[in-house]
């Protein structure tokens, strides 16, 4: 045992040598930067090996990029990048040397790579060992103690990388104030809540919050995602949040971050766990007397996150535990706007782009999703190889993450046909519903899974829906069934997804928004299909419920074939333009259909 841990330790120690000294200091920037270098004729030598790429550039000015001035760089090329980067390079006369990927072999390095069959067996050993470790005992079967994550000051998360959720931030600043001053307040006898949980949709920077709190304190955050633990074998689950808060007491003041909560917080005994049950139950007791255990001056504060606070055991949520919840939900138009300005950070926008404009375009959008459309962007320009994101950059990549990428399809003509009226009747409908939103994009090119695609979105941020409102969106989504139904007396399967839609507003106008007189104004179904309040509507209700989503469903399919037929020429007209251009913008679209499009300010009036 002795020997083959020396080896391993060896292994590693010659390794980090190693690569140490294969690795040049150069800055590294991005590979959207490098294109824009290229394109300007800065870069004089590139030396390539594989996908890394050094360089130096003309000037001997140095050039500020993201990360401070550089003379000599390095990057990677993303393996997805579709560039012709050989032509862009000998076209500006950038003398390129390449090495292949080929680990230069050295003798320490032969020597290493003579050792491997015995490293990785070794290995494979530990790992078994490891798996099988509670029921062998000994040292191996024990887990490295659990780490904070790195906290380098230069790469530490703060609020100043968190947008658009200020007011959350304001209920966090106390949490701050106390893991840097544990003191003062263990002096005044004050306890700190036991437990922060972070309520909210995936994605709106939840993971995000928890370490900026850390990285203003500057204390050390250690992070598990609750899956992790019943996922592990039964009995390791308890034990490993015991030593998770261990290692966090021996360095508090300290952060334990426990994400996705609710699988192993929901009420217990409810709901449909398969297995694992026991397992479940014994970590989020672990979890319970860990922070019954605190009292207040040990100076760990519990984060934790969950989509599901409807699910949690009130046993989590009483005084002592998580007794604050911080709801964190999707930005507002400001927030996204803020948000937006995180992600362009360090890409290059030409002067022509309108950050307000975009925030506009994308409400119900989470800061994921902004993060995620603002690199799209920077992964278009880079592949039109241009030097700078521009405005049609983003807005591209805001139809690519809103609709889905193109598919190539070849449809037969009368398949076309049938698109282009399916689609047309989604949109005039659309268009003329009062106060439903604008119709923004008409395509019949294939995206995802569908044939053709409407798109509408409001012009402000809306919060609550009015019924002629929901009613309005029925009749839009019944729209494509409808016009496939009054001209061509067919009915596809193309109104799947369509359907589905209805069934969700239907469901939830009778259901759950009281707006159906017959059912009556209480919550009859609940909104994940699980028994409201625990209580099993009565037979009656159901019958009702049903009878009411058929009566509604059923008159806005009336409504959307009248308006149709009294509309055909419009109707038609939609559908040749489509035919024709495939792809309608909103203009192009409201003029097809002949149609004024009221413009509203920013406040929808
Ligand atoms: N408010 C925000 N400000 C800036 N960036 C954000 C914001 N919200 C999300 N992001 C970006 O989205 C990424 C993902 O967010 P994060 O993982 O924190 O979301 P989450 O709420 O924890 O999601 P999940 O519930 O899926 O774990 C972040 O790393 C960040 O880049
Ligand atoms: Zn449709």
């Amino acid at each position: 045992m002795g020997l083959v841990a020396t080896a391993v330790v060896l292994f590693l120690v010659a390794y980090g040598i190693l690569s140490y000294f294969t690795k040049g200091d150069e800055p590294t920037i991005s590979y959207t930067e490098f294109s824009r270098q290229v394109e300007a004729g800065n870069v004089t030598k590139i030396y390539a090996k594989g996908d890394t790429i050094e360089g130096e550039l003309r000037t001997g000015q140095p050039i500020p990029g993201g990360g401070g001035d550089y003379t000599t760089f390095r990057t990677q090329r993303p393996e997805f990048a579709e560039d012709d980067l050989w032509q862009q390079l000998s076209q500006k006369g950038v003398t390129v040397t390449a090495e292949p990927v080929v680990v230069q072999r050295s003798l320490l390095t032969n020597l290493l790579l003579s050792l491997a069959p015995i490293v990785i067996l070794v290995l494979l050993w530990v790992a078994l060992a490891r798996r099988l470790g509670p029921r062998l005992g000994g040292p191996l079967g024990r887990k490295a103690p659990p780490r904070p994550v790195e906290l380098e000051p230069h790469r530490r998360t703060t609020f100043a990388d968190v947008a658009g959720i200020d007011e959350v931030q304001g209920e966090l600043d106390d949490v701050v104030d106390f893991l840097k001053n544990p003191q003062v307040y263990r002096a005044m006898g004050a306890r700190m809540p036991g437990g922060v949980l972070l309520a909210g949709p995936p994605g709106t920077g939840k993971t995000l919050l928890a370490r900026a709190v850390a990285g203003e304190a500057g204390v050390p955050f250690f992070s598990a995602s609750a899956s992790e633990f019943i996922e592990m074998i039964v009995g390791v689950g308890a034990s490993r949040v015991r030593e998770l808060f261990a290692e966090a007491r021996k360095v508090a003041p300290a952060i334990v971050f426990i994400d996705e909560i609710d699988t192993i917080g929901r009420v217990r005994g409810g709901g449909a766990s398969i297995g694992g049950h026991d397992e479940r139950e014994q970590t989020l007791n672990q979890i319970l007397t860990e922070m019954d255990g605190f009292t207040g001056s040990e100076g760990v504060v519990v984060i934790a996150a969950t989509n599901r606070a409807d699910v949690l055991d009130p046993a989590l949520t009483r005084p002592g535990r998580f007794d604050r919840i911080v709801h964190v939900s999707p930005p507002d138009r400001a927030g996204r706007e803020a948000i937006l300005r995180i992600h362009t950070r360090d890409i290059p926008l030409a002067p022509s782009v309108d950050l307000v404009q975009v925030a506009r375009t994308t409400p119900g959008m989470t800061g994921a999703e902004l993060a995620n459309l603002a690199n799209e962007a920077a992964l278009l320009a880079v592949k039109r190889r241009q030097g700078q994101v521009t405005q049609r950059d983003l807005s591209d990549a805001l139809e690519k993450v809103q609709l889905g990428a193109e598919r190539a399809l070849v449809m037969p003509e009368g398949e076309r046909r049938r698109t282009a009226y399916h689609e047309s009747g989604h949109a005039l409908l659309g268009m003329l519903q009062p106060g439903a939103d604008p119709v923004r994009k008409v395509t019949i090119v294939p995206r995802g899974r569908a044939l053709g695609v409407t798109l509408s979105t409001p012009d402000a941020d809306k919060y609550a829906y009015t019924e002629e409102y929901l009613r309005g969106r029925i009749i839009g989504a019944l729209g494509g069934m409808a016009a496939e139904h009054v001209v061509f007396g067919i009915i596809t399967t193309g109104s799947e997804n369509d359907l589905e839609q209805v069934t969700r507003l239907v469901r939830g106008m009778v259901g759950r928004w009281g707006m159906s007189e017959r059912v009556g104004r209480f919550t009859a179904v609940s909104g994940d299909g699980q028994e409201p309040y625990g209580l099993t509507a009565a037979p009656a209700t159901l019958d009702a419920v049903d009878h009411e989503m058929r009566r509604i469903a059923e008159e806005c399919y009336e409504s959307a074939c009248r308006q149709l037929r009294e509309n055909s020429d419009r109707l038609d007209a939609l559908a040749e333009a489509l035919l024709a251009s495939e792809t309608l913008d909103e203009e192009e679209a409201y003029r097809a259909a002949g149609i004024p499009r009221l413009k509203k300010d920013a406040n929808g009036h």
